[in-house]
């Protein structure tokens, strides 16, 4: 189905409304069957995991961390060694700012800073602190409080914090604190050429970090490039390329460029690496070190951030800075706490459908993001959602045009797309503030994927809810074990404060063989096996009473609309 064809059978009439960012301090309502109100969150969320300061000591409506780590039989190996081994760690800290467990591991660790006010004394310009209070930014968060003096402080940085938790910002601030003014009208020498580069994994990401770069430069004249093919052509011009300030690119066009000979790197001071662990997996990392070794300049500052770090990564990016500080905000490689998960046993592949089906024949939150493992079962579950009546459904993954993932993206921010279905494409990074809801209709093929995956919702302090579907095929992936390397799902749900069924808990430790076929599963194109014969047809018959069903329904999402205007 093309995507047009796709859209037209898809649309409803009615956006959700998304309340902006002031209103993420508020408490939610939710829309759900029985009309029940979410509790305001300052009550619920532990004080130690309140990344966005509203609980100020109060109580969790999940479990405390003490007993969560009795169920679990085993306080993570990792916490204790992030507590044991601090260096230098900056001491707790009384009031509401900074109530919650940070570890700071380094030589000689700046003090953290409780406010964006007192970053003033660590070099950030008042210029950029006005621009947070135009968002509405009240109080920085963890990574932010303790990441910013690090950065100012001209200190290479490895930080870790839960999804949705500030990270952009934490590396932001600092960088254009520091490049002080566009090199266009900079009085003192910058030197010729970049000066920043952000490198992250996805097209989709670096857009996004791109759109927040110029919230933040409200007022000055940044040139700060999305790198693109377009983009790397205008570069090739010297004198175009001398004045940019601040690149944010994927590797591979950045290298492209490289290669070409239409870039030099030799000016670059700040080289952050957002999504760390991804850019140092296997796909990325000589790419990621031919960018490394091009920054040849005698200051440069390396930060790097993720939510997750699996060992592995962690050496190879301790490796690449030099005199680091590692920060660790809650709990590594954990979800928080405001995500609500369950896991949804679907027997077979089959069978997940009509379990996705039933699902969203009741209410639910919109938009809710449905992740699959590959383009082609993407497509598939979109075109099978349309074609069973599920309004505003979209579809982005990698297999797209840019265009297309551009607007899909687009739909997605404007609160158009109810049910959107990706793959690992949006699984890190995208900020949909409105994501009520996370779907693994495909199971996640590891902790870090699952962790980013649900990380789309419960951001900004909001709560979320993350369904994880899981067939006979899967269920050996669940099963916890302590081997730290292959903490799994379950391991990860308990951790995190959601409760999982005894019986899963009670599975069998994967042999070695499953576990090196971990995300190996084999799974079929179509998530419909009866359409495989005839799609097309079917497709085509179905867009008459499809178009009418879209018509019919913008009729009855009047409803749904008010319902949710009231809520956000
Ligand atoms: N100090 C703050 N106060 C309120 N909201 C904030 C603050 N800092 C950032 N935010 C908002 O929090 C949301 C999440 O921020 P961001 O995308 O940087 O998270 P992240 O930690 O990078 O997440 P991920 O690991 O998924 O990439 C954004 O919508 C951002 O605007």
């Amino acid at each position: 189905m093309s995507n047009e064809a796709f859209h037209l059978l898809s649309r409803g009439g009615v956006s959700f409304k998304k309340s902006d960012s002031r209103g993420l301090f508020k408490p939610l309502k939710s829309n759900n069957p029985k009309g029940t109100e979410l509790a305001n969150p300052s009550t619920q969320i532990p004080a130690e995991l309140d990344y966005f300061k509203y609980a100020q000591g109060g109580s969790s409506k999940r479990k405390p961390k003490d007993e969560i780590h009795q169920r679990t039989g085993k306080r993570r190996k990792i916490e204790a060694e992030d507590s044991e081994e601090d260096v230098d760690s900056a001491p707790a800290q009384e009031g509401p700012a900074i109530s919650h467990r940070v570890s700071a591991k380094g030589k000689n660790v700046p003090p953290h800073a409780d406010t964006f006010e007192a970053m003033k004394a660590n070099g950030l310009p008042q210029r950029l602190i006005s621009n947070l209070e135009d968002f509405g930014y009240k109080h920085p968060t963890s990574v932010q409080a303790y990441g910013v003096p690090i950065l100012l402080a001209g200190r290479d940085l490895v930080a870790i914090s839960p999804t949705g938790t500030g990270k952009t910002l934490a590396y932001l601030l600092p960088l254009f604190a520091k490049l002080g003014s566009p090199a266009a009208s900079s009085i003192v020498d910058v030197g010729v050429g970049v000066r920043a580069v952000i490198i992250v994994p996805t097209r989709e990401l670096a857009h996004q970090i791109h759109n927040e770069c110029l919230k933040l430069a409200q007022g000055r004249k940044w040139k700060m490039v999305l790198f693109s093919k377009a983009t790397a052509n205008t570069l090739s011009q010297k004198g175009a390329r001398d004045k940019v300030d601040i690149i944010i690119s994927t590797p591979l066009r950045l290298v492209a460029a490289l290669q070409e000979g239409i870039l030099e790197l030799n000016n670059v001071r700040h080289l952050v690496l957002d999504e760390a662990d991804r850019l140092l997996d296997t796909e990325f990392l000589s790419q990621l070190q031919e960018i490394v070794a091009s920054c040849t300049h005698s200051s440069l500052q390396k930060a790097l951030f993720s939510a997750t770090l699996p060992a592995g990564a962690e050496k190879l990016a301790m490796e690449m800075v030099n005199d680091p500080i590692r920060i660790v905000v809650g709990l590594k490689d954990t979800p928080l706490p405001l995500i609500a998960q369950s896991l949804t046993y679907v027997a077979d592949d089959p069978s997940k459908l009509p379990s996705l089906l039933s699902y969203l024949a009741q209410p639910y939150n919109p938009p809710v993001l449905i992740f699959t493992s590959t383009q082609t079962r993407a497509t598939s579950l979109a075109e099978e959602l349309v074609l069973n009546g599920i309004q505003n459904v979209d579809c982005l993954h990698a297999g797209l045009t840019h265009k297309e993932r551009e607007d899909a993206a687009s739909r997605m921010r404007k609160g158009e797309s109810w049910v959107m279905v990706t793959t690992e494409v949006m699984g890190r990074g995208m900020d949909f503030k409105g994501v009520r809801e996370v779907i693994n209709y495909d199971f996640p093929t590891s902790v870090q994927s699952y962790v980013h995956r649900i990380g789309r919702t419960g951001r900004a302090g909001r709560e979320g809810k993350a369904v994880t579907f899981f067939t006979d095929e899967d269920a050996p992936y669940l099963k916890m074990y302590t081997d730290e390397e292959t903490f799994r799902i379950a391991n990860v749900i308990l951790q995190s404060g959601s409760s999982v069924p005894d019986w899963i808990l009670k599975l069998p430790k994967p042999s070695k063989l499953k576990r090196r076929l971990m995300g190996k599963v084999k799974r079929p194109d179509a998530v419909n096996p009866a359409r495989s014969v005839g799609r097309r047809d079917a497709i085509k018959r179905s867009l008459i009473p499809t178009r009418d069903m879209v018509m019919g329904s913008k009729r009855r999402t009047g409803k749904a609309g008010e319902m949710s205007k009231k809520e956000s």
